[in-house]
């Protein structure tokens, strides 16, 4: 089964076109990187994923299920981070991923083991009693990615998932996204960053003006150059149709 579905996914903010049939799918065991310039509509399509945003036509699915409305076992092997990662700022940090363990539904004699493992995993030792509020913005980040993949799920979704990260939690994130995937979960992660993306990713989608406009294969040379030549072939694309559109109508 596909884990992860966007199925001719549209969706307009008033007269700004976000999405604009957006067709994705990730398999069991894949990394899809989802990479576009600023406003390019990776967010909305992550949202329209994830349930936060109905789209304006389409359909998401997750594990086979409306995500919008998902049953407790198929939430249990879902994890995501779009946006603001989902930790309580009250709670410290340990807290926060017995928490996240018990949402997930894992059992509360696992859930003390679980969260330790995942403070070490993710380098927030020193971090472990703290309160979320009062964590740097880079291990806000560590936490809310360690609180959505501590019961390791069989399908994942990560926004940005190291725009805050120093090195060495760009790596952690790395092995984990890989180990995850390698154990059969399916991944879509976004970002800007092509080198960081090249590491992790199976397949590399283009989103340009809320469109899918191409695959990059992540290995190879130039693949900044490539990118740059998909979303310039795009816009070249749309300008011809518009002016054969304006010359019909003329
Ligand atoms: N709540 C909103 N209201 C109005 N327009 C929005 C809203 N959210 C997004 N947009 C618009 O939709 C388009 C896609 O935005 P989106 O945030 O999905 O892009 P993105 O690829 O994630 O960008 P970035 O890389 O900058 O995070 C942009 O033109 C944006 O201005």
């Amino acid at each position: 089964m596909t884990a992860l579905v966007l199925d001719d996914v549209s969706h307009n903010f008033g007269s700004r076109v976000a999405l604009d049939h957006l067709t994705l799918t990730v398999r069991p065991g894949r990394v899809t990187a989802l990479i576009g310039l600023n406003g390019a509509g990776k967010t909305t399509a992550l949202r329209a994923l994830t349930g936060r945003l109905r789209p304006t036509r389409g359909t998401a699915r997750i594990l086979g299920h409306n995500p919008a409305d998902l049953p407790g076992d198929v939430a249990a092997r879902f994890g995501h981070v779009v946006e603001s990662p989902l930790v309580y700022p009250e709670l410290t940090v340990t807290e926060n991923l017995c928490c996240a363990a018990r949402l997930h539904g894992q059992p509360g004699r696992a859930t003390a083991r679980g969260a330790s493992a995942a403070v070490g995993r993710m380098g927030l030792g020193p971090w472990r009693h703290a309160l979320a509020r009062t964590l740097s913005m880079g291990n806000r980040q560590r936490l809310g990615i360690a609180c959505a993949t501590l019961h390791r799920p069989t399908a994942l979704i990560l926004d940005e998932p190291t725009s805050a990260l120093d090195p060495q939690g760009v790596v952690l994130v790395r092995e984990l996204v890989r180990e995850l995937a390698d154990d059969g979960a399916a991944v879509l992660v976004s970002s800007h960053h092509l080198d960081e993306v090249a590491r992790i990713a199976d397949e590399i989608v283009v989103l340009h003006a809320g469109r899918d406009v191409g695959r990059l294969e992540p290995g190879g040379t130039d693949l900044e150059q490539r990118f740059f030549a998909m979303v310039l072939a795009a816009d070249s694309n749309s300008a011809k149709t518009r002016t054969a559109d304006m010359e019909y109508r003329a």
